[in-house]
C-alpha cells in the first residue's frame, strides 16, 4: 500500500493516456512450459496505432467502464467484455488494491488497434489504465512497481507502458530497451476476424509434435536484428524478420498465406503476421512506400493502415480538474 507524499488528491478528475499497439519483429517461442506459458525471445516495437483510455473519477465506488463513440473500430461488432474480465478495468482493480482510499474510477477507452489480432490493444488498455489510475490516485508506485503489477495482467502489458524498441525475454515481460535510431514505416493490414492467442500458441505445440521437433529455450535475440534497428536499415531487417507463430496463425486461418504474399506483388520489402495474427504487417522502404502502399490497396477496398515505430509507451496525455 502506497500513497503519495502529498497524499491522494480528492478534488474530481480526469486523466487521459494512450498508449501504442506493437509488432514483434522477431519473435521465438520456445517449448510449452509446466505452467502452460511458452518462454519467449522477442523483439517488440511499439508502433503509431494508439489506445487511449481516460479515468474519471466516479461518484460511484469500484471500476466501471465503456467504449468511447471515437473509436475508429465498429463499435457494434467488438467482442470486448465491459466487466471484470475487460483488462483495463483488472488493471485499475489491482491498481485500487495497492491504493489508500481510492476514489470509485469510470474508463472510457478508444479502440483503435484490432481486437484480437496480434497487436497486444487489450494489453495497451491495461498499460493506459495502470498509468491513468496511478495519476488519479496519486499512488506513487515507481517506474519498476508499475512494471511489476503490468506483468501480473499479461505478457505483453510492461512493454506496453515501456515503449519504443525493446527486448522481451521470460514470457516477454523481462524487457531490454533497444536502440532503434530511425523510424520504421509499415503497412498494417487488419483481418475481419479475431484468433485467439492461447489457441494460436496451441496450434504450435501441435504442429512441433507431430513433427517430433523439439525446440530449445530460447535464451537471446539475433544481434543482426538489433544490428538493423540500430542502423534504421528497412532493407536489412526485410530479411531478418521472423515469427515463430506465423506458421501456426497461418494454419488456423489459411487466407493470410494470400495478404502475406501482397508484400511480393505490392512492393512491400517483406511481410510478417504480428504476434499471434491474424494482423499481418507489410514492412515499407520510407513513409512514402507506405502511404503508397496503404492508399492503393484502400483501392481495392482492403483496410490497410499507414503506421511507423518506434513510438512511446503509456504516456498521459491530458490530467483536468473537473
Ligand atoms: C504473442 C504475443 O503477443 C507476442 O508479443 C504475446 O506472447 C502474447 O501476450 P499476451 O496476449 O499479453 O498474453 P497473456 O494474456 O499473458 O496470455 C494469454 C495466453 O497466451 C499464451 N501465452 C502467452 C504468452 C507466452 N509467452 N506464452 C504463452 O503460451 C498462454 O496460453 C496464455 O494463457
Ligand atoms: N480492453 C480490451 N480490449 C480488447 N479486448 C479485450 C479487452 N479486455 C479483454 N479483452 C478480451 O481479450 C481478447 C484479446 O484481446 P486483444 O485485442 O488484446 O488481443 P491481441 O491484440 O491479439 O492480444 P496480444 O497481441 O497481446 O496477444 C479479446 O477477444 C477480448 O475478449
Amino acid at each position: 500500500m502506497r500513497t503519495s507524499p502529498s497524499g491522494p488528491d480528492p478534488r474530481p478528475r480526469s486523466v487521459k493516456v494512450r498508449a501504442p499497439g506493437k509488432v514483434n519483429v522477431s519473435l521465438r517461442v520456445g517449448p510449452r512450459r509446466p505452467d502452460g506459458y511458452h518462454s519467449v525471445a522477442s523483439i517488440y516495437l511499439a508502433v503509431s496505432l494508439f489506445e487511449e483510455v481516460t479515468a474519471t473519477t466516479s461518484p460511484e465506488p469500484g471500476v466501471t467502464v465503456s467504449l468511447s463513440p471515437e473509436s475508429t473500430l465498429d463499435l457494434d461488432e467488438l467482442d470486448i467484455p465491459l466487466d471484470e474480465r475487460n483488462l483495463a478495468v483488472r488493471a485499475a482493480r489491482l491498481m485500487a488494491e495497492m491504493t489508500e482510499n481510492p476514489t470509485g474510477v469510470h474508463l472510457t477507452i478508444t479502440k483503435r488497434v484490432p481486437v484480437a489480432g496480434g497487436m497486444g490493444g487489450g494489453s495497451a488498455d491495461a498499460a493506459a489504465a495502470l498509468l491513468a489510475c496511478d495519476a488519479l490516485w496519486g499512488s506513487g508506485l515507481s517506474k519498476e512497481e508499475l512494471a511489476h503489477v503490468a506483468a501480473e495482467l499479461g505478457a505483453d502489458v510492461p512493454f506496453a507502458l515501456l515503449g519504443g524498441a525493446a527486448v522481451g525475454l521470460g514470457v516477454g515481460d523481462q524487457l531490454s530497451p533497444a536502440l532503434a535510431t530511425t523510424r520504421f514505416d509499415w503497412v498494417l493490414v487488419p483481418a475481419p476476424f479475431g484468433l485467439s492467442t492461447p489457441a494460436v500458441f496451441s496450434e504450435l505445440d501441435r504442429l512441433r509434435d507431430a513433427e517430433g521437433l523439439t525446440v530449445p529455450e530460447p535464451t537471446h535475440v539475433e544481434p543482426a536484428v538489433l544490428a538493423a534497428l540500430r542502423a534504421g536499415d528497412a532493407g536489412g531487417l526485410s530479411h531478418l524478420l521472423v515469427n515463430d507463430l506465423q506458421r501456426a496463425a497461418v494454419g488456423l486461418a489459411p487466407q493470410l498465406r494470400d495478404t502475406l504474399g501482397w508484400a511480393d506483388s505490392h512492393g512491400a520489402l517483406a511481410s510478417i503476421v504480428s504476434g499471434s495474427g491474424p494482423t499481418v504487417a507489410l514492412l515499407a522502404a520510407d513513409a512514402a512506400a507506405a502511404a503508397d502502399l496503404a492508399e492503393e490497396l484502400a483501392h481495392q477496398g482492403i483496410e490497410a493502415l499507414a503506421v511507423h515505430g518506434p513510438v512511446p509507451g503509456a504516456r498521459i496525455v491530458s490530467d483536468t480538474l473537473l
